[in-house]
C-alpha cells in the first residue's frame, strides 16, 4: 500500500516533430538540472531516478505515459521520492502546460491511464525504434495539430454574420478550440453591468479591448458593452448565472443540430469546444444556445435571450421534418421529466430504466447519431438508478458510457469526465449507492461475458 503520486502525459505524445522538439528540450532541463545528482542516472534509453519506486523518463517521448512513484513509507522518504516527482512535475508543467496532469492517490485525486497501460509504456523504454525515413519520424503526428493551425477559418455566413467553418476535415472528439474568458460576471440590471463591464474593459490589455469592441451586438443604442455581453455570453457552467465573453468561441453561430460542444471547465476556468460528430472541411462549426424543445419553443428562446431568428438547418427543414422533429423533441422531453422524478426512481425503477432507453433511442434519431452531452447525461441517469438499488454491476457499465461520451464532447481532463470516470471504477462510491434500496444488490464484477450486442443491451437495461 502507500501513497502513490505523479503525473500524466495526456493525450500522449506524438512521434511528430513539434512534441519531439519540446520533449528533447524537456529531457535536456532536466538532465542539466541533476547533472551534479548521484541518484539520478543517464540510461541509454531513459533517465533513472533512484528514488522511491526507481521512476524512468525515456528519450522516446511519445512512449511516456506516467512519471511516479509511491511517496509515503520508509524508502520513499530516505530516498526523497516526493522532491523528484514535485521537481520533475514542475518541469514538464513549463513544456508542456496543461498536458501534464497531476494526480496523488493520497487525496483521491488518480491518473488517466490504467496500470496496465503504464507498465506496458515503461517496458518499451528499452527498446528504442530508429527513425529511417521522414514519413516514418511523422507516423502516429498529427500535422496540422504539430504546426498548431487552427482547423477552423473565420468567414461571413449568409444571413448569421461571422462564424467559423473547417478548414480539414475535422474527427469525432476533437478539440476545436479552448479560450479563457475575457469578462466574466453574474447578472445585473443594464445600466449597472454597463458601468462594471466598462470598468473591467478598461483594466484589459488593449488586444483583448479590440476583440471585445469586436465581438457582435445585437442591440444597439444604449448600453453598448452590455449589450454586446448579453448577445454573446455563454454559461459558465451549465446552470450557472455567470457567463464569459470569448474572443473566438462568441463567433461560433448555434444550430439546433449542432456538430460541437461547448463546456466550461471549473477547475481550469476556460472554455472548450470540441466537435461531437465528424465534420468535413467546408462545413460550419456549430454550438447549440437554446435549451431544447419544439422548435417554436426553441425559436422564441432565441429571440427572447440573443434577439435573432434562427435560420439553422434544424430550423430550416420541410414542414413535415420539422413536425416529426417537435414530436421527437416532445417525448425526448417527456421522458426526461420522467426519469428525473426522484418518486419513480424509488418504486419503478425498472420503468424508469426502460425510459432511460426510449430517451436514447430518441436523442438518436433526433441528433443524427450523436446526442453529445445529452447521451452523457443519460447515461448518468442510468447509473443513478441503478446504484441508488444497489447495482453496481450494472452502474459501472453506463458510468464507463457516460464517461466515453463525456471524453468526446470535453476531453479526458475535465472534472465532469473524471468524475464519470471515477464512477466506472468504483460505483459504490457514489452517494446515493443503495439510497432507495438493495433489492439489484451486484458486484462490479457481475457484469455479464459472451453476450451478444443485444443481449448486452436487454441484461443492461432490465428488459
Ligand atoms: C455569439 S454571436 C455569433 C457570431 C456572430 N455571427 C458574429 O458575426 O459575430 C451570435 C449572433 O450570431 C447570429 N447567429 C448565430 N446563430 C445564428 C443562427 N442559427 N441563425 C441566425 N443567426 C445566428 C445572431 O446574430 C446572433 O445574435
Amino acid at each position: 500500500m502507500g501513497i502513490d503520486a505523479g503525473f500524466d502525459m495526456v493525450p500522449r505524445l506524438s512521434k511528430g516533430v513539434v512534441d519531439k522538439h519540446n520533449w528533447d528540450q524537456f529531457i535536456s532541463s532536466i538532465k542539466q538540472h541533476y547533472r551534479d545528482d548521484p541518484q539520478v542516472e543517464t540510461k541509454p534509453n531513459y533517465i533513472l531516478f533512484k528514488a522511491g519506486e526507481r521512476p524512468k523518463l525515456p528519450f522516446e517521448g511519445h512512449k511516456f505515459l506516467r512519471f511516479s512513484s509511491k511517496v509515503s513509507g520508509a524508502k520513499a522518504a530516505a530516498t526523497r521520492a516526493q522532491s523528484y516527482i514535485d521537481t520533475v512535475t514542475r518541469v514538464a508543467r513549463v513544456h508542456f502546460g496543461s498536458r501534464v496532469q497531476c494526480w496523488n492517490d493520497g487525496a483521491d485525486r488518480y491518473g488517466t491511464y490504467d496500470w496496465g497501460e503504464v507498465n506496458e509504456s515503461i517496458e518499451s523504454y528499452e527498446q528504442p525504434e530508429s527513425h529511417t525515413s521522414i514519413a516514418s519520424f511523422l507516423t502516429g503526428s498529427d500535422p496540422i495539430k504539430e504546426l498548431g493551425i487552427p482547423v477552423f477559418e473565420i468567414k461571413t455566413i449568409p444571413g448569421k454574420g461571422r462564424g467559423l467553418i473547417a478548414r480539414f476535415n475535422i474527427s469525432k472528439g476533437t478539440r476545436i478550440l479552448c479560450e479563457e474568458p475575457l469578462i466574466t460576471t453574474r447578472p445585473m440590471p443594464p445600466s449597472e453591468l454597463e458601468l462594471f463591464l466598462a470598468a473591467r474593459l478598461k483594466a484589459l490589455p488593449r488586444v483583448s479591448q479590440r476583440q471585445y469592441l469586436s465581438l457582435h451586438n445585437n442591440y444597439p443604442g444604449k448600453y453598448p458593452f452590455a449589450n454586446t455581453f448579453k448577445t454573446n455570453a455563454l454559461p459558465c457552467g451549465a446552470g450557472s448565472i455567470v457567463g464569459g465573453v470569448y474572443p473566438t468561441i462568441c463567433l461560433i453561430n448555434h444550430s439546433c443540430i449542432p456538430n460541437s460542444h461547448n463546456s466550461w471547465d471549473s477547475n481550469a476556468k476556460h472554455e472548450t469546444i470540441y466537435a461531437i460528430r465528424p465534420i468535413k472541411a467546408g462545413e460550419e462549426i456549430t454550438i447549440p444556445y437554446d435549451k431544447g424543445g419544439t422548435s417554436a419553443t426553441r425559436l422564441a428562446f432565441l429571440k427572447e435571450a440573443f434577439g435573432f431568428d434562427c435560420t439553422c438547418r434544424g430550423c430550416s427543414r420541410p414542414p413535415s421534418d420539422l413536425q416529426a422533429s417537435d414530436a421527437r423533441r416532445l417525448r425526448i422531453q417527456s421522458l426526461d421529466d420522467a426519469i428525473g422524478d426522484p418518486y419513480r426512481m424509488q418504486s419503478r425503477p425498472r420503468q424508469s430504466l426502460r425510459d432511460c432507453r426510449s430517451l436514447l433511442q430518441a436523442l438518436e434519431e433526433e441528433y443524427d447519431g450523436c446526442a453529445g452531452a445529452l447521451g452523457a447525461r443519460l447515461y448518468y441517469d442510468a447509473f443513478q438508478v441503478s446504484i441508488a438499488h444497489g447495482d453496481q454491476a450494472r452502474a459501472g457499465v453506463f458510468a464507463e458510457r457516460a464517461y466515453r461520451a463525456r471524453v468526446v464532447c470535453e476531453g479526458e481532463g475535465s472534472p465532469e469526465t473524471q468524475r464519470a470516470r471515477a464512477l466506472a471504477r468504483r460505483p459504490a462510491d457514489h452517494n446515493s449507492f443503495g439510497l432507495c434500496s438493495m433489492k439489484w444488490k451486484s458486484t462490479r464484477g457481475m457484469v455479464p461475458e459472451g453476450l451478444d450486442t443485444a443481449q448486452f443491451e436487454r441484461w443492461l437495461f432490465r428488459e
